[in-house]
């Protein structure tokens, strides 16, 4: 994947990052991107909701890392957790390759490690939007800690990957059916397949 970035993608052109991810995974080998169904609903909410403070959990290989940042104003800030380190290296060289490498800052390690440390580590108070991506059976215990680290705000967006294919159904059952969120399923299908998946947008209401 790397490859086809680095041979059909040109530098600084996070589009033509995304492309060539997106491509190679239609033609060649098949990846857990969030792909560009999925990504093109990722694309309106981020700039919906404009972010100055994004916390991505799952980084995987950088595609919507890439997606969201290239939409970011320029003082914004977003933060990926990694826990595999295989992937992270992968990352941030596709981050590089698209240019944004100043508005990402990738920390590899366990996102339950890590969610109580944001404010002291990186001076973030709260989080405008998250965006989850990462272990399915991780969605709720982080959904979680970030309401008790207070990481989210009145306001505050999470959206949500995969919650029917792999599913997340502890988290859905949890954010659907708690009166702190209102949330919204947007039906679309598994990257680069006919399988059907949605992404669940969450405001979270203090
Ligand atoms: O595990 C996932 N992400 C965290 C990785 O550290 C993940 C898995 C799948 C998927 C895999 C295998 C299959 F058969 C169907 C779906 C899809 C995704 O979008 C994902 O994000
Ligand atoms: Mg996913």
């Amino acid at each position: 994947m790397l490859a086809a970035v680095q041979k059909n993608a040109t530098r600084g052109d996070p589009r033509s990052v995304v492309k060539a991810i997106d491509q190679f995974c239609r033609q060649k080998e098949w990846a857990m991107n969030v792909g560009d169904e999925k990504g093109c609903i990722l694309d309106s909410v981020v700039t919906e909701v404009n972010p100055a403070t994004v916390l991505e959990l799952g980084t995987y290989c950088g595609y919507s890392t890439v997606r969201i940042a290239s939409l970011l104003p320029s003082n914004a800030k977003l933060i990926t957790l990694e826990f595999n380190p295989d992937y992270a290296a992968i990352a941030r060289q596709v981050i590089a390759w698209a240019g944004l490498e100043d508005k990402v800052q990738l920390v590899e390690g366990a996102s339950g490690d890590w969610i109580p440390k944001m404010k002291e580590k990186f001076g973030i108070e709260t989080f405008d939007l998250v965006f989850l991506d990462h272990w399915k059976d991780r969605y709720l215990p982080d959904t979680k800690l970030m309401e008790e680290c207070g990481l989210l705000r009145k306001g505050s967006i999470l959206l949500a990957d995969n919650v029917i294919c792999p599913g997340t159904p502890d988290y859905l059952e949890y954010i659907r059916n708690s009166p702190r969120y209102k949330s919204q399923y947007f039906k679309s299908h598994l990257e680069y397949t006919k399988v059907e998946d949605g992404l669940e947008k969450s405001v979270f209401l203090g």
